[in-house]
């Protein structure tokens, strides 16, 4: 076999893929996504089916009308009807119209769905295919449930429809029951058997039922077949399909073992996946390969480090290839102080390493409280715990109950000019109670003019941020404090406004 041989990328997100529950799109949507897979430069494009609806019909002529570039494949039974009206559709793309005429070659398929001998299906494959070529060159033939057929009978269908002038012959895993090894069995003996397999281009579309679409594919490949039919982000019948960023990007990254190139253009990838999921909801899993939201974050602090040294230790391809600005470092309980200092850096602050350890130790223990810690936990944690005063007061412990039935009580515990004391008193509200136990143990006379609060973050896991306003002695200050828990964040907040107040009371400047 020739070395760098080109696979031909057939992509049926628009016909298979919508076959997804719930993934069905209207003609606009269909033509968006067409738009996106001729930029990815696909080979041929499965617009839809076209005698199941006159919305898919009007949306496979709109497709073949618009799209210039790939081919362009409407799928059709094996019957007049349905190949006519396929053709009606299709002819817009002239030349490169594709009638897909497929029909069942499986024991089980022929005897309860088809209700059909061997020789009957034969007989309709071949006339599908005659009848196909009276309109166009461009006839592909899969014999459905292909990987479950006898493989006398494949043998002898494929050749037939050969001979009938298909030029394109598919071996789908419809149900995704194969596995590699098997595949590749499959495809050798189908080169091995079929005396015309040459005149045809050998396709495989592999379902996705045990995980092994993306597998079988590269198997067929490497039997020797020469289009893979696939989808975006995978979607498709029941488990979907083979995906088409994992099978491209497979074929990118591991040139070394698959001498074997496609002619997608990568860089749209991505788009085209967020697109896809945009327009139908159906949500990318976050650990789907290339194109999950995790697909280049790195959380743990020893990966974090390895990429910060060289990308390469832990990206076998770059996020740039599939159209991702750049890969991720997601702060949480696993990074360490190599991924932190440089989003620190990044965000502008210039710390010196004891400081950078303060933060960290903060980060850690609001990492250990919520999951992700994004950049305005970082802005919190700097606030709150470099950019601080020297404080006369210290909040040291506090706990609040709270709720509809017994009055809301604060028990506070702070460190008061170097004493430490504790309280505790009821409120309105569980805020209100807190802020009365710190006026009591500070002797403050401060009048709150204003009290905010707000989720830093999102999620019910978010750190709380809280600012307070007080007013004394004719002086306003502004205090703010951050915590998951907005309890303590209002309290630190309202402590943070007090040490403020006293510094700026102690210097005698008027600073708010
Ligand atoms: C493996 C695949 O993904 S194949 C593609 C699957 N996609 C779809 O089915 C989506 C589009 N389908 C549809 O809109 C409808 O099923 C239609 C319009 C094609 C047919 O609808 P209906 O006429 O109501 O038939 P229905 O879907 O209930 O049954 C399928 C019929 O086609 C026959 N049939 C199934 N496959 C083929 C085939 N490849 N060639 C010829 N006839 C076939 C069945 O035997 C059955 O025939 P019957 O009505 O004489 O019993
Ligand atoms: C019609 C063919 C190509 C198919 O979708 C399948 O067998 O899964």
């Amino acid at each position: 076999m020739s070395s760098e041989r080109i696979i031909k990328i057939f992509d049926t997100t628009l016909r298979d893929g919508e076959q997804s529950p719930g993934a069905s799109m209207n003609m606009d949507e269909k033509l968006r996504i067409a738009h996106q897979l001729e930029k990815l430069n696909v080979d041929a494009i499965e617009a839809g089916f076209p005698i199941a609806s006159d919305g898919d019909f009007e949306a496979v002529k709109k497709v073949a009308q618009t799209i210039k570039g790939p081919q362009i494949a409407g799928l059709c039974r094996a019957n007049n009807m349905d190949i006519d009206r396929a053709w009606e559709a299709l002819k817009y793309a002239k030349e490169r119209g594709r009638i897909h005429t497929f029909i069942a070659t499986s024991d089980i398929h022929m005897k309860y769905k088809l209700k059909m001998s061997e020789q009957q299906v034969l007989d309709i494959a071949v006339k599908a295919v005659q009848r196909a070529k009276g309109y166009t060159h461009n006839v592909e033939f899969s014999a459905e449930d292909a990987v479950r057929t006898r493989l006398p009978f494949l043998a002898k269908v494929v050749q037939a429809v050969i001979e009938a002038g298909a030029t394109t012959v598919n071996i789908p895993d419809t149900v995704g029951y194969t596995i590699p090894s098997e595949f590749f069995e499959i495809i050798s003996y189908l080169r091995g058997n079929v005396p015309n397999i040459d005149q045809a281009t050998i396709s495989v579309h592999c379902h996705n039922d045990l995980g092994l679409a993306v597998a079988n594919s590269l198997a067929a490949i490497q039997a020797g077949a020469g289009q893979i039919e696939c989808t975006i982000n995978g979607i498709g019948e029941r488990a979907g399909n083979c995906s088409l960023e994992e099978v491209v990007m497979t074929l990118r990254t591991r040139q070394d073992v698959l001498p074997y190139k496609t002619n997608v253009v990568t860089e749209h990838i991505y788009p085209t996946s967020r697109m896809l999921s945009t327009i139908t909801g159906i949500v990318v899993q976050p650990n789907k390969a290339i194109v999950g939201a995790n697909a280049f974050a790195h959380e743990a602090g020893i990966h974090q480090h390895g990429v910060i040294m060289e990308k390469s230790t832990y990206e076998i391809m770059t996020p740039e290839s599939i159209g991702l600005n750049q890969s991720k470092l997601v702060l949480g309980k696993h990074s360490g102080r190599h991924a932190f200092k440089q989003r620190l850096e990044e965000m502008g602050y210039d710390l010196n390493k004891e400081d950078v350890e303060k933060a960290f130790v903060r980060f850690k223990s609001l990492a250990d409280a919520k999951k992700e810690i994004f950049d305005e936990d970082l802005d919190a944690i700097i606030a709150d715990e470099i950019v601080r005063m020297p404080e006369k007061y210290k909040l040291l412990q506090m706990n609040v109950s709270s709720g509809s039935f017994a009055a809301p009580t604060a028990t506070v515990e702070m460190d008061v000019a170097g004493k430490v004391k504790k309280v505790a008193v009821m409120g309105v509200g569980p805020v209100d109670a807190a802020f009365k136990a710190i006026k009591k143990l500070t002797g403050s006379k401060a009048q709150l003019l204003a009290f905010n609060v707000g989720g830093i973050t999102g999620g019910t896991d978010a750190q709380g941020e809280c600012s307070v306003r007080l007013l004394a002695d004719g002086r306003e200050t502004i205090g703010q404090g951050a915590h998951p828990d907005i309890i303590v964040a209002s309290a630190r907040a309202y402590v943070n406004a007090l040490n403020r107040l006293a510094s700026t009371l102690e210097r005698k400047s008027p600073q708010i």
